[in-house]
């Protein structure tokens, strides 16, 4: 996640009206910008825990600058662009058909489908191939594991990030050494693909064809990344990219079972939109989707992947109230309070995809037009570079759960016993795996 950014400095002419940096900078569930600070007195936290990895020397720990707006350029222009996104098509589509065939055998042995582990296992094993051309199936080792790990500790509270001085503490309750383990575990991974790559005298061909580790060592080569800024880079695709577009995918499924008037429209809609014969959905189909579109804007208003977003000011800012922020302030943008805010959505409790009907967004994926009221991607410079990518992993993955079955709630249970508690974490994930009963679903 983007852990560094500017805030508008005062002095700064103003190009859009100041009430929306009032509303980013608001936490609707204390009314005051005040209540930002964090509770307990507690100075602001320094995340060095989180610095620490590979130097800062990543994409989205990296401090902003000159430097980490070259390397985000090149990873953009390399890799999260419509070109390279589209040459992984077949990867994705690949992988829907084994989430089908893994819902096809729950079927046919007439137990539940656990759609929580299914949709992250969908966004680990694309991302994974993307990465490193090859299926996750094939390693001896869990790389599901080894990132929960990873992740849970990237969202751990770290005494050194708000006292310095206290460091010790997360050295004797064994904090830091899990870090370094959990870290060290990740890095191995990474470091075998690389050794792999390099050793594979086959790997010469098109640029068409290479995958993520490709692109990342043939720029390493030309010196434009240091080994550092490769591992880090890696890091952020696999943190940042495979929780979050799978949250997406419980979090709709959690709300749509819930209200089963929703979840028929939704079907109707991909249904007679693909037409039966064609067997799945395909990411040109999705275009058609209005209201499955609508379905994922409304799930990342009220379940937002990453709810808190981190900013550092620059320069010093004056709020439109007077509220002085001095520069190298940490911010904490609460993304999940704002999308519940009431003064900013009516009935913000409601599931109601259809309160996007006439909010025209200009883009097909653009949030801009919602005012920073719906800032599931971040904003600004930081904004996130994989937003086409895990927005098109997330409704895909979804398109085709709808489409090609029907969910039911478990024998016994009813819509109102769907919890929907969140877990704690970097990403905000459900506390409880969705488990559903699948049919498939046959035309008439
Ligand atoms: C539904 C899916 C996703 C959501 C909701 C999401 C959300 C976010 C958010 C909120 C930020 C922080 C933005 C800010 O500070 O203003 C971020 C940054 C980032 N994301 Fe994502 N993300 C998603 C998918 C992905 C994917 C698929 C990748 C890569 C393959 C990715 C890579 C990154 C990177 C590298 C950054 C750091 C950008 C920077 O600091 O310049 N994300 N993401």
């Amino acid at each position: 996640m983007g852990i560094l950014q500017t805030v508008r400095p005062a002095h700064a002419p103003k190009t859009r009206p100041s009430f929306r940096h009032r509303r980013l900078l608001r936490n609707p569930r204390q009314g005051r910008p005040q209540d930002l600070r964090p509770r307990l007195l507690l100075p602001p936290p320094q995340r060095g825990h989180l610095r620490a990895l590979y130097g800062s020397s990543d994409i989205a720990f990296m401090p902003y600058g000159e430097r980490w707006s070259q390397q985000r350029k090149l990873c953009t222009v390399e890799f999260f662009n419509a070109r390279k996104i589209n040459s992984f098509k077949s990867v994705r589509e690949d992988e829907i058909v084994r989430m089908a065939k893994h819902i096809s055998s729950r079927i046919s042995g007439s137990l539940t489908v656990n759609v929580s582990e299914l949709a992250l296992y969908f966004s680990c094993n694309t991302t994974y191939r993307m990465a490193f051309g090859r299926d996750i199936a094939g390693d001896d080792f869990n790389v599901y594991d080894v990132l929960r790990e990873a992740q849970e500790m990237l969202a751990s509270f770290f005494m050194a990030d708000y006292f310095p001085l206290l460091g010790w503490v997360d050295v004797a309750t064994g904090k830091k050494s899990r870090l370094r383990k959990s870290f060290l575990k990740l890095d191995g991974i990474y470091q075998k693909f690389i050794d792999r790559h390099l050793d594979a005298k086959s790997r010469s061909g098109s640029e068409e064809n290479e995958d993520l580790l490709d692109v990342l060592l043939r720029l390493r080569k030309d010196g434009q990344l240091t080994e550092e800024n490769l591992k880090g880079i890696l890091m952020n695709i696999f943190i940042g990219g495979t929780d979050t577009s799978s949250s997406v995918v419980e979090w709709a499924m959690a709300e749509l079972i819930r209200l089963p008037e929703l979840m028929k429209r939704a079907q109707e809609e991909v249904r007679s939109c693909v037409g039966r014969s064609k067997g799945k959905v395909e990411e040109s189909d999705l275009h058609q989707l209005h209201y499955l579109k609508r379905i994922v804007k409304e799930t990342m208003r009220l379940h937002p992947p990453a709810p808190l977003l981190i900013k550092e000011t620059m320069h010093p800012v004056t709020l439109s109230n007077g509220y002085q922020i001095p520069p190298k302030t940490m911010i904490y943008v609460n993304a999940w309070a704002i999308g519940r805010d009431p003064d900013a959505w009516e009935r913000p409790e409601v599931f109601d995809p259809d309160r996007f009907v006439n909010m025209v967004s200009p883009g097909v994926n653009s949030f801009a037009h919602y005012d920073f009221k719906l800032i599931p991607f971040g904003e600004g410079r930081r904004i996130c570079p994989g937003k086409n990518l895990g927005m098109l992993m997330a409704e895909v993955a979804l398109a085709n759960l709808l489409y090609s079955f029907d969910w039911q709630l478990p024998p016994g249970m009813s819509e109102e016993d769907v919890n929907m508690e969140e877990a704690l974490g970097f990403t905000v994930r459900r506390k409880h795996a969705l488990c559903l009963v699948a049919a498939k679903f046959e035309a008439n």
